[in-house]
């Protein structure tokens, strides 16, 4: 269930350091607490301005326009929000271990003691579904494969309890059996923690089978948003409909249902 507003976004605009043209022009939005809310649209649309605006994540010259306003206390990139990223690469220290890692982030933000820390990183890489997690805390990032690093990466994302968990392409680049696992996986986290999840992709499909609602972005607007199965079923923008055609046309799995590992053969 999705609950009151966590954050409201209106007419914002943001323009790179170095750049003239919005790469987010006028958007106006809302988070609800706990929702999961896909952010689809094309590649350089603005999809991951919004998202990096949401987390604070631009660099400091950048022109921002319009607001956000937080349910609550303006909320802290690591403490409050978990961002993953397309390449697990950029969250993980090559030179480190995943639980010195682990334990590094959840010491940063919560009073733990090593040992403390130790077992909830355990807890965290079993949450993720990590094979033999007490092993995985003394490997190193190399040692996984992609699809294993994402996960890795969402348990360091989740490690401080964050009420909002950015997923920016996380799944793009994996093949699309290990998509299906860890879009699962961040459907499950969102239901299990009541986390709200901001998913952006520029896959309809995807957004569809997890999403409550989908918002489109096309040229730095935001052209459509609504529950992903009106917006699925019953598209009010020409260029929703493109996608979802240009989606059908390859013959995908089906655009609404249950998460794809409830999906029988
Ligand atoms: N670091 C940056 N400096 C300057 N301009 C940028 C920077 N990052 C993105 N942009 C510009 O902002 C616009 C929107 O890009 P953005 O990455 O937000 O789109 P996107 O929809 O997330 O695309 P993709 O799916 O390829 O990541 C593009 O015109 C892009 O060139």
């Amino acid at each position: 269930m999705t609950g009151a507003p966590l954050l409201t976004i209106r007419d914002l605009s943001v323009i790179w350091p170095g750049t003239e043209r919005p790469a987010v022009a006028g958007v106006s939005l809302d988070l609800r607490q706990g929702e999961r809310l896909a952010l689809i649209g094309e590649s350089g649309s603005g999809k991951s301005t919004l998202a990096r605006a949401i987390a604070g994540l631009l660099p400091p010259r950048t022109r921002l326009r319009g607001g956000l306003h937080w349910a609550g206390d303006t909320p802290r990139l690591g403490r409050d929000i978990g961002y993953v990223f397309q390449d697990p690469g950029g969250s993980l220290d090559p030179l480190l271990s995943i639980g010195a890692q682990l334990v590094e982030t959840l010491r940063a933000h919560l009073p733990l003691d090593r040992a403390a820390a130790r077992d909830r990183a355990q807890a965290l890489l079993t949450q993720v579904r990590l094979p033999d997690p007490a092993a995985a805390l003394a490997a190193y990032p190399h040692q996984f494969s992609g699809g294993q690093r994402q996960r890795i990466a969402i348990a360091l994302a989740i490690a401080a309890d964050p009420k909002l968990l950015i997923a920016d392409e996380a799944t793009s680049a994996l093949d699309m059996l290990v998509q299906a696992e860890i879009t699962a996986l961040l459907r499950e986290l969102s239901e299990t923690r009541g986390m709200t999840l901001l998913f952006i992709t520029h896959d309809i499909a995807l957004a569809g089978g997890l999403a409550d609602r989908i918002a489109v972005m096309r040229d730095a607007h935001l052209v459509e948003a609504g529950a992903a199965r009106q917006v699925i079923d019953a598209p009010t923008e020409a260029y929703t409909r493109q996608l979802l055609a240009a989606h059908m046309d390859l013959n995908g799995p089906r655009l609404v249902g249950p998460a794809p590992e409830a999906v029988s053969a």
